[in-house]
């Protein structure tokens, strides 16, 4: 079967609300729930598809807009690739030409179903925050690294990989146990580098598995939030192969975690994840500040260590 390219936009509004339109009584799937968008034109690049559907199907002018995730699924009557953009800029006020409805949700709080089928995934990824935060208390003490947490979280930090592979035991574990403690009580999410013992132990929401260790698996660890670490597009596509929830690509700068080497630079980072299914963050000598260059190469977010810790950087 032939693939049908189609533009999709997931329209963020400030407060963080996104938009699902119903399909019309007299399209494959009447009733169900999608983004907006539309198939793109033989010719045509995604973009300026989706530019072109939301003008013709909400009569609004994109003024912002990001590439986000690529998706396929098997329809019965089509084979799709979605092409997925976050929209967070547009003129004009919504005047809806095709859909039944329109609705805004919260973004981990749908109320109107049924989604159509190839969404699912992409619900899941819209619940993953831009910037995820990875501790470093072997380094700057457990202590201090528990009280730039809780600033943090304080700051609205929803996602941290608690990160200690060089802290001895027992100090570790009871460091995590009160990191994942302090994280889950602010409604924010821990994941356990690497340790899907102690992730159970701790009630950790997942765990964020090095590149060696998601090479070595063949399946899917049982966690709800499953993430990896990866350096090169063979270790993406296993990551993807896995059905992870999302990958950290980098490093994209120079950084002194990994003693300073040379980073890959943006360009390299966007080809590594040209038309990747799941949500992707850069690490690398990265900051908040870097968010739009991200963005722009296609990015989810950010992640970080040291940055991530800093008192300006909240
Ligand atoms: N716009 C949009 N389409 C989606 C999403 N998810 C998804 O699987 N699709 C599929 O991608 C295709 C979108 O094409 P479309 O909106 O231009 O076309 P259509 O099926 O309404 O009918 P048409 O042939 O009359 O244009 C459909 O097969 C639709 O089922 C989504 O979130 N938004």
């Amino acid at each position: 079967m032939t693939v049908t390219h189609v533009a999709a936009a997931v329209l963020l509004r400030e407060d963080g609300s996104y938009l699902l339109g119903q399909r019309a009584a007299d399209t494959f799937y009447p009733g169900f729930w999608e983004f907006p968008g539309g198939k793109v034109e033989p010719g045509e690049a995604p973009r300026d598809a989706l530019i072109r559907e939301l003008r013709e199907e909400l009569g609004i002018e994109v003024v912002q807009c990001f590439p986000w995730i690529v998706r396929e699924h098997e329809y019965e009557h089509a084979h799709v690739r979605l092409h997925f953009f976050r929209v967070t800029k547009w003129q004009g006020e919504l005047q809806d030409h095709v859909h039944a409805a329109l609705s805004w949700q919260t973004i981990g709080a749908k109320s109107v179903a049924p989604m159509l089928p190839a969404n699912g995934p992409v619900l899941k990824a819209l619940t993953l925050p831009d910037f995820y935060a990875i501790t470093q208390a072997a380094r700057i003490g457990a202590d201090a690294q528990l009280a730039a947490l809780e600033q943090a979280l304080k700051h609205g930090l929803r996602l941290v990989q608690i990160r200690e592979r060089d802290m001895p035991e027992p100090q570790r574990t009871a460091f995590a146990s009160e990191a994942v403690r302090l994280i889950q009580g602010f409604g924010a999410r821990a994941l356990i580098n690497g340790d899907a013992d102690m992730a159970l132990e701790l009630g950790a929401d997942g765990i964020h598995l090095s590149a060696r260790e998601l090479m070595a698996l063949t399946q899917r660890p049982e966690f709800k939030l499953v993430g990896a670490s990866c350096h090169t597009r063979g270790e993406l596509d296993q990551a993807i192969a896995l059905g992870l929830d999302f990958a950290v690509v980098g490093s994209v700068n120079a950084t002194p975690t990994h003693g300073m080497q040379e980073g890959i630079g943006w360009e390299a980072f966007n080809i590594i994840i040209a038309d990747c299914p799941i949500p992707v963050f850069a690490i690398g000598g990265l900051q908040r500040d870097n968010m739009l260059a991200a963005w722009r190469h296609g990015a989810h977010g950010i992640a970080a260590i040291r940055s991530a810790w800093a008192v300006d950087s909240f």
